[in-house]
């Protein structure tokens, strides 16, 4: 019979409560009240126990404390990556990570969910499904990816949006819930912001 643990890593509603899991979770979350202790001048410590706790990583990354997560092993980070204050990212299922992503503070990646019955979800039962963000992605502060949602490669999302649908690659999309805004063209080459030239 499969264990909880199997369960979650393969989308099948699962027990959080079990013992392994809740071992799991112990141990991850140990780790990033170590990583969120350690003086900022103390970087090159606090990337080693990133490398201890997360499941892949590039060469080159910078993660501000405070960050959280559940396991710690389901979470792939590409080249490059920068997030800001207080990155929260329930990783029961894989967070994958594309190169040179970027992430303003506050946010929320979920791959959990509960049952929307009250009986099922007074069961105890829970399920988690993947998460991808692709390349050269840049998200806006105060942002929360839905379970299941993947971002297109190139893509800017705004600040304060609300994934829960999937956004394509090469537009920028804004809002709760988040939606296309506009594609990203040639044109925006000459700007930085509202049309400041660079
Ligand atoms: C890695 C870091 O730490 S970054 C630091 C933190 N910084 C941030 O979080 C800033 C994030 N920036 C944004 O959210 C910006 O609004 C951007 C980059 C997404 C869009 O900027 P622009 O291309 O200049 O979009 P622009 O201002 O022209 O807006 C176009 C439309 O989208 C809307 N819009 C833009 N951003 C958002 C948003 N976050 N939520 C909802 N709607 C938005 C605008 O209101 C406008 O609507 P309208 O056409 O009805 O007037």
């Amino acid at each position: 019979m499969a264990s909880e643990k199997e369960k979650m890593l393969t989308q099948k509603p699962y027990i959080p409560s079990d013992e392994e899991l809740a071992n799991d979770r112990l141990y991850a979350q140990s780790r990033c009240f170590e990583i969120n202790s350690i003086p900022p001048i103390e970087i090159s410590k606090r990337n080693d126990l990133y490398k201890e706790l997360l499941g892949s990583y590039g060469k080159k990354f910078l993660i501000e404390t405070p960050f959280h997560c559940d396991y710690g092993y389901n979470i792939h980070i590409g080249e490059n990556f920068y997030s800001n204050y207080n990155l929260v990212i329930l990783d029961c299922a894989e967070v994958t990570i594309g190169d040179n992503v970027m992430i303003a503070p506050n946010l929320g990646i979920y791959t959990a969910g509960h049952p929307i019955d009250a009986e099922n979800r007074n069961s105890g039962r829970e399920y988690a499904i993947p998460v991808k963000i692709g390349n050269n992605v840049w998200i806006g502060g105060h942002v929360v990816i839905n379970p299941g949602i993947s971002i297109g490669d190139n893509t800017v999302i705004g600040s304060g949006s609300i994934l829960t649908k999937d956004i394509p690659a090469n537009v920028i999309a804004a809002g709760n819930p988040c939606k296309v805004i506009r594609e990203i063209t040639g044109e925006d080459k000459k700007y930085y912001y509202k049309k400041r030239e660079l």
